[in-house]
């Protein structure tokens, strides 16, 4: 009988009740010292530790801990702090938050010592990495211990992991080169550092180090195929005893197969969840000395392992002379933390999902059932996902049939945008540089308080909305002072734009305590979408309307568009993506027409999630943008060409997608751009994008308020790229993340230095 181990790539670092978040927040706020933020974060390394040792894992990972990012942790083991984080030698952990969150002084300082690094979306996830920042000029060392002090942390509680870093790669791709070089050039340079790190691990008595390579889920020209060989090649030969793990997730291996079972390496982890087309060709080709990780369980979504079809994948290797390891899909960093708190779900939707501490289990399961013991967990699986497949509550026939009936209405085309225009600047008369905000106000703590009062059936609904309309009424008047154009009810009802809709909607169930890591300190609660979708009540047109009735501004309604829905909820698996988003998107129709309807005179759409959505592998996104982009103009089909659609996307990479971006057809669509400098605007001068834009004058992840001379600068150089008649004035994204004072102070000093662009205009003229 074959002896199967079990492989962990990563573990939930956050906590099971969000500990890390809230001590990294209470140490930004002065509350709690370094060593106290160090104490609870080595406590929560140790309890994962054990988790997964009394799970039964071989091969427990380090150094999947972070403070905020793993690849902020990688640019400080490899030393490339860009220099305007002026500390040499150890990165402390003031620089690495000062990288990670800017500098926190509320002034007028341009000086580049504040800006933080880029964020950008991990591969296809809601999670958000800080972006290295090289040159040509670069140099690499050792500046972080980080790896080697985790390591020994838990060998001195006496277990022995497996340090995770990211692979030399992988690093140099999710990296920007700053002054046009090629970045992969920097890999002479970088792999002896690594060379080096991999040494010190075997020096402290490393068996295994993982080193993901996730690009091997991309397509790879020769080039950087001959890039991993080269770096594998010779980090093979930096360790003797010590052995290397390669890791690919997130996608199949397809054209990349060959390079990826040739590396000279002891082991070899594949997604076989996503990829699962690899597998009868990968064992023909791999050699029986290595170890093979199968990644069988999913972590990137919550449903519960179907065992029968998992053993026939294993099956396929059983043959195979090669130690083969039990093993998630990727890190569980994507995965919520456990079950046990879930005690508002019904039992038998439940009895349906898998969080993190469930999918350890699950490969114990596996494990068991693959050692001939466990034939009733085996059995009872299988009834389980029989009995789910004919569950009524999975299907809603009318669902099914409006669908159906609905194909071909997202071409519905009001007048083409030239025209609608003339309509929509007729009737909502605004100024030249109209400014507005993209949906959402600070949420303080108190706001937070009443509602998890109200959840908990402490303040009943008459109370909870009373201070919500206070809530909102404050918001209101806060643009109204400020002198803002198009004003917005401000999201105060909205824990998070996706979850909200998905706790109205029937077809989804949420959890208390399914907390992802979304960057830093944030996290999100994916809602749970099992069942077809569709609209109960009107989600959004009681609070719009009421903040409608309190300005004589125009009021912008504020949906999550359909992409952005499915995108960041756990989605179904038993019906195709396609399929979900199109119910979801004939459900926010009904509320874009009942918005419409109450005298809404702009409605924003907002799809932040549709370029994160894009595939992986060329060949299949053109297939994910046209039904993407039809679900989002499905969304909006049917309103009249007076009223103005706006959407909201919050990406900086729009190159590949251009071409969607216009078929989209949105009045106006406001973009991140502040922390790319402007630059991402080239694309849209290029393609002459005829439609309005709201390019983001200011960046809304860090607290420091831009002065009026800077956002002035950000206006006019956005002015070099589009038509001023075209050019909305916005805050990057929405400003619930914020402080209010900070956020009144930006958005007065967005407000003057707008002002101050039009009477410069006027004196030209
Ligand atoms: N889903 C999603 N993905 C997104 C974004 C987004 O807005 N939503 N934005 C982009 C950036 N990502 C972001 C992700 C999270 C947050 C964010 O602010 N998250 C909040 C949680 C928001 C939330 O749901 N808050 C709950 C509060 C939950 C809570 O903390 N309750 C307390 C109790 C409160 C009390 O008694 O005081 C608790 O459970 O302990 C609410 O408002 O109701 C956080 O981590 O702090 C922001 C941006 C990309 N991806
Ligand atoms: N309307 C949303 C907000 O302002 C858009 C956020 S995009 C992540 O919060
Ligand atoms: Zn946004």
């Amino acid at each position: 009988m074959k002896d199967y181990k079990i492989n962990n790539l990563g573990f939930p670092r956050i906590g099971a009740d969000r500990e890390l978040k809230k001590a990294l927040e209470l140490f930004w706020s002065g509350s709690i010292t370094e060593i106290e933020l160090k104490s609870k974060s080595a406590l929560l390394r140790e309890q994962h530790w054990v988790i997964q040792q009394e799970a039964g894992v071989d091969l427990i990972p380090s150094n999947d801990f972070s403070y905020y990012d793993q690849v902020l942790d990688m640019i400080c083991l490899l030393g490339c702090v860009p220099e305007r984080f002026k500390e040499a030698g150890p990165v402390g952990l003031d620089t690495y938050f000062e990288m990670a969150r800017g500098q926190h002084c509320c002034g007028s300082d341009l000086s580049e010592g504040t800006r933080a690094l880029e964020m950008t979306k991990w591969f296809d996830s809601n999670y958000h990495y800080l972006v290295p920042e090289l040159n040509e000029t670069t140099e690499f060392s050792i500046r972080s211990t980080k790896i080697f002090d985790e390591y020994q942390e838990a060998l001195d509680l006496g277990i022995k992991t497996k340090p995770v870093l990211i692979g030399p790669v992988t690093f140099l791709f999710l990296s920007k080169s700053f002054d046009g070089s090629d970045r992969f050039s920097l890999l002479e340079k970088l792999l002896p550092v690594y060379g080096e790190i991999l040494q010190r691990l075997e020096q402290k008595g490393a068996e295994w180090i993982q080193l993901d390579e996730p690009i091997f889920s991309m397509d790879l020209d020769e080039n950087t195929k001959r890039l991993l060989k080269k770096s594998y090649e010779y980090l093979s030969t930096q360790v003797s005893q010590t052995k290397l793990l390669v890791a690919n997730y997130f996608g199949d291996l397809d054209s990349n197969l060959e390079e990826f079972v040739s590396l000279p390496v002891d082991g070899l982890h594949v997604d076989l969840v996503r990829g699962v087309k690899d597998v009868s060709t990968f064992f023909k080709s791999v050699d029986d000395t290595k170890l093979i990780s199968l990644g069988v369980v999913n972590g990137r979504n919550i449903w519960k392992n179907n065992y029968t079809d998992t053993l026939e994948i294993i099956d396929q290797f059983k043959h195979l002379k090669n130690q083969l390891c039990l093993s998630p899909s990727c890190s569980l960093l994507h995965s919520p933390y456990s079950l046990r708190p879930e005690d508002d779900l019904d039992e038998e939707l439940k009895s349906w999902l898998a969080f993190s501490e469930e999918k350890l289990q699950e490969l114990q399961d596996l494990k068991l059932i693959l050692s001939g013991k466990g034939n009733a967990l085996l059995i009872a699986n299988r009834e389980l996902h029989e009995s789910k497949k004919q569950n009524e509550r999975l299907f809603n026939k009318q669902v099914r049939i409006a669908s159906e009936e609905s194909r071909g209405e997202e071409f519905l085309t009001r007048s083409p945008f030239k025209e609608r225009i003339i309509q929509q600047n007729k009737s909502l008369k605004l100024p030249l540089l109209p400014t507005t905000t993209i949906g959402s106000f600070p949420q303080d703590k108190e706001l937070r308080r009443q509602r998890a009062l109200f959840k908990k059936g402490i303040i009943n609904h008459e109370q909870y909305d009373s201070f919500i309309a206070g809530q909102i009424a404050k918001d209101v008047a806060l643009q109204e002072k400020i002198g803002l154009d198009v004003l917005v009810h401000g999201e105060a009802e909205r824990n998070d734009m996706v979850e909200y809709f998905g706790e109205k909607l029937e077809g989804f169930a949420f959890s208390k305590k399914a907390w992802v890591q979304s960057y830093g300190s944030r996290c999100v609660k994916p809602p749970i979408l099992f069942g077809d979708v569709s609209r109960k009540v009107a989600m959004t047109v009681q609070w719009t309307q009421y903040a409608a009735s309190l300005t004589t501004k125009p009021m912008k309604g504020m949906l999550t568009g359909p992409v952005t829905i499915l995108q960041w909820s756990f989605v179904r698996e038993d019906l195709s993506r396609e399929e979900v988003t199109r119910q979801i998107a004939l459900a926010i129709r009904e509320e874009t027409i009942d918005l419409e309807h109450a005298g809404i005179p702009i409605i924003q759409i907002d799809e932040p999630a549709i370029r994160e959505g894009l595939p992986l592998r060329d060949q299949q996104k053109a297939l994910y943008l046209k039904w993407a982009v039809d679900a989002f103009r499905l969304s909006a089909a049917g309103v009249q060409s007076s009223t103005q659609i706006h959407t909201h996307m919050c990406y900086s990479d729009f190159n590949e997608i251009m071409d969607s971006v216009g078929r989209m057809d949105a009045d106006v669509i406001s973009i991140e751009a502040s922390r790319s400098d402007m630059e991402l605007l080239e694309v849209f001068k290029e393609q002459c994008y005829p439609n309005e834009i709201g390019p983001g004058v200011y960046d809304i992840h860090s607290p420091r308020v831009p002065s009026v001379e800077e956002i002035s600068l950000k206006i006019k150089s956005i002015l070099d790229y589009v038509a001023i008649e075209q050019v909305w004035i916005n805050p990057d994204c929405g400003l619930k993340t914020r402080g209010l004072v900070e956020v009144e102070a930006a958005l007065q000093n967005m407000q003057l230095a707008t002002e101050s662009v039009r009477a410069g205009l006027l004196q030209l003229a």
